[in-house]
């Protein structure tokens, strides 16, 4: 199809997840803005690394400022024309290529090892499923784990911790999920977090790391967690 040949490295996956004692997968977070993904990935990321683990977190805010910024944000450095083409807003293929991209990189976390957690809205379920097969194509399935933190809309308007909301609902914000832009529930997620219920996001947190911890994504502890 192309000229461009794969180049086997010579340490492999499994010498990387040896030195690790754990096996590289994507905990993959997905819910409206506000429904509780960074919060939960954070305490998540916290128990793991009590635990022991090796993790990398990629959050939707901080990504979107480096590899997955706006066109405004390129455009200073790398002219018009450049920004148009490779900026990313939120319109449905903006949200495509973000996706993809994100996909791609977390499936090369999860190939050094790493127990990669990702907290985007990733409001189209196609472009979630081709996270997941770019994840299990580096590795083997079960290395993708999609967590659904289903927050009602209601709770996460009223939470509207940035505002966003607010602007979307005063027609300030286009194509916002929720408002005026779909999301699309997963139909059969790994881990589904109600997340409007009476937990706190460290518990909802641990419910995924019992989760990891008895599907033996990990053969060595170090430290409790907690
Ligand atoms: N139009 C629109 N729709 C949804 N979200 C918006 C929008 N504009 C800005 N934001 C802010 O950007 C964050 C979502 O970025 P993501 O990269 O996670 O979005 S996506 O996965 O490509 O759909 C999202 O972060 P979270 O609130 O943490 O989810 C918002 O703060
Ligand atoms: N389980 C929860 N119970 C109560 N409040 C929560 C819970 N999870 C998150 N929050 C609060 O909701 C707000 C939005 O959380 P955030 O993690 O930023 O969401 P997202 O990353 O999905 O946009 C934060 O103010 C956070 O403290």
């Amino acid at each position: 199809m192309t000229d461009i040949v794969w180049h086997q490295g010579t340490v492999s996956r499994q010498d990387r997840e040896q030195l690790l004692a754990q096996r590289g997968c994507v905990v993959w977070l997905t819910g409206l803005s506000g429904c509780g993904k960074s919060t939960i990935a954070n305490e998540l990321d916290r128990l793991l690394t009590s635990a022991g683990r090796a993790t990398m977190l990629l959050d939707g805010d901080n990504i979107r400022h480096g590899l997955c910024a706006p066109p405004a944000m390129l455009a200073g450095e790398h002219g018009d024309a450049f920004a148009e083409r490779f900026g990313l807003g939120f319109g449905e293929i903006d949200r495509e290529e973000n996706i993809r991209r994100i996909g791609s990189v977390a499936a090369l976390m999860a190939s050094a090892g790493l127990i990669t957690l990702t907290a985007f809205v990733s409001p189209y379920r196609r472009d979630r499923d081709r996270a997941r097969k770019i994840v299990e194509a580096a590795g083997e399935k079960g290395d993708f784990l999609e967590v659904f933190v289903d927050t009602p809309l209601e709770v996460c308007e009223k939470r509207d911790p940035k505002g966003l909301y607010k602007k979307a609902l005063a027609g300030e914000i286009k194509n916002f999920t929720g408002i005026s832009d779909p999301y699309e529930s997963p139909a059969d997620p790994e881990i589904h977090l109600r997340g409007g219920d009476d937990r706190t996001p460290t518990e909802q947190a641990q419910e995924i790391f019992d989760f990891l911890a008895g599907h033996g994504r990990w053969t060595a502890t170090t430290e409790s967690a907690g």
